[in-house]
């Protein structure tokens, strides 16, 4: 069965906007745990924009379930990761400036810095994962790199599902099956929501973990968060 990790980030970017702990990111943590959540995700971003270090810190003492902490493997991300010791790291090639993430990884031509860094959170005994776009190509390139698994960016796919679900989901479910058969694990996420995920779980094969935030912290506003977090789960049960 996939699992749901729910991205905490804009309980951060909520909390950061008036300087002080309400709403408190560690008992929303807790509370998605409770609410069903088989994971927390975090991207503390080099601005600490939403997430901040000293987040990650805390958070490591008290997530129960899956703690996936996604960033640029830079110095200082590395450093944080490996005094955290989640249970997975997601590399991502976000630039620090850049308003989220709008890119997989070209692990053709960053094949042997990912080759360098990899090792590193694999020695730490912290699972790797790697954001990756569909091209077949990279997905055998990144196989060479030593990761553990893959995420599939799925905004390509949130934005052409309303118009042609087929269309939109026929590269995921064909980069699922080639990374299937190289070895690799399969994840995904990035503006999944409660309209197009239970197509997509029910279409891509081999899919360990969904991470979704953004969508699903907006839908609490209206929805409540354990509701809402329970209806991600139950599109996904319905999916398998
Ligand atoms: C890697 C990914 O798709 C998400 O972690 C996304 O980067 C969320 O980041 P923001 O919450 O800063 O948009
Ligand atoms: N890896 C994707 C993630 O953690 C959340 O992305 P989004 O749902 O906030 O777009």
């Amino acid at each position: 069965m996939t699992k749901l990790s729910v991205n905490i980030n804009k309980i951060a970017t909520l909390r950061n906007a008036r300087g002080g702990n309400v709403p408190d990111l560690i008992l929303a943590a807790q509370n998605c745990e409770r609410f069903g959540a088989q994971g927390i995700t975090v991207h503390p971003r080099p601005d600490e924009r939403h997430i901040r270090y000293n987040d990650v810190r805390e958070l490591t003492k008290v997530v129960s379930t899956e703690f996936n902490i996604e960033g640029y493997p830079s110095e200082d991300f590395i450093a944080l990761v490996l005094e955290a010791a989640p249970a997975q790291v997601t590399l991502v090639p976000d630039p620090p400036g850049v308003l989220t993430s709008n890119a997989g990884w070209n692990a053709i031509e960053n094949q042997v810095f990912l080759k360098e860094v990899i090792p590193t959170f694999k020695n730490a005994g912290i699972r790797v994962s790697v954001f990756m776009e569909c091209d077949p190509e990279q997905i055998k390139a990144v196989a060479q790199t030593g990761t553990d698994r893959i995420e599939l960016y799925t905004e390509d796919y949130a934005r052409e599902y309303p118009n042609d679900p087929e269309a939109a989901v026929k590269a995921y479910r064909e980069a699922a099956l080639l990374a299937h058969e190289l070895g690799l694990g399969i994840n995904a996420g990035h503006d999944l929501d409660l309209n197009n995920l239970r197509y997509f779980t029910k279409e891509v094969p081999h899919l360990a973990e969904v991470s979704i935030g953004h969508a699903l912290i907006s839908d609490a506003l209206y929805l409540g968060l354990e509701n809402t977090i329970q209806r991600y789960l139950r599109e996904i049960e319905m999916a398998q």
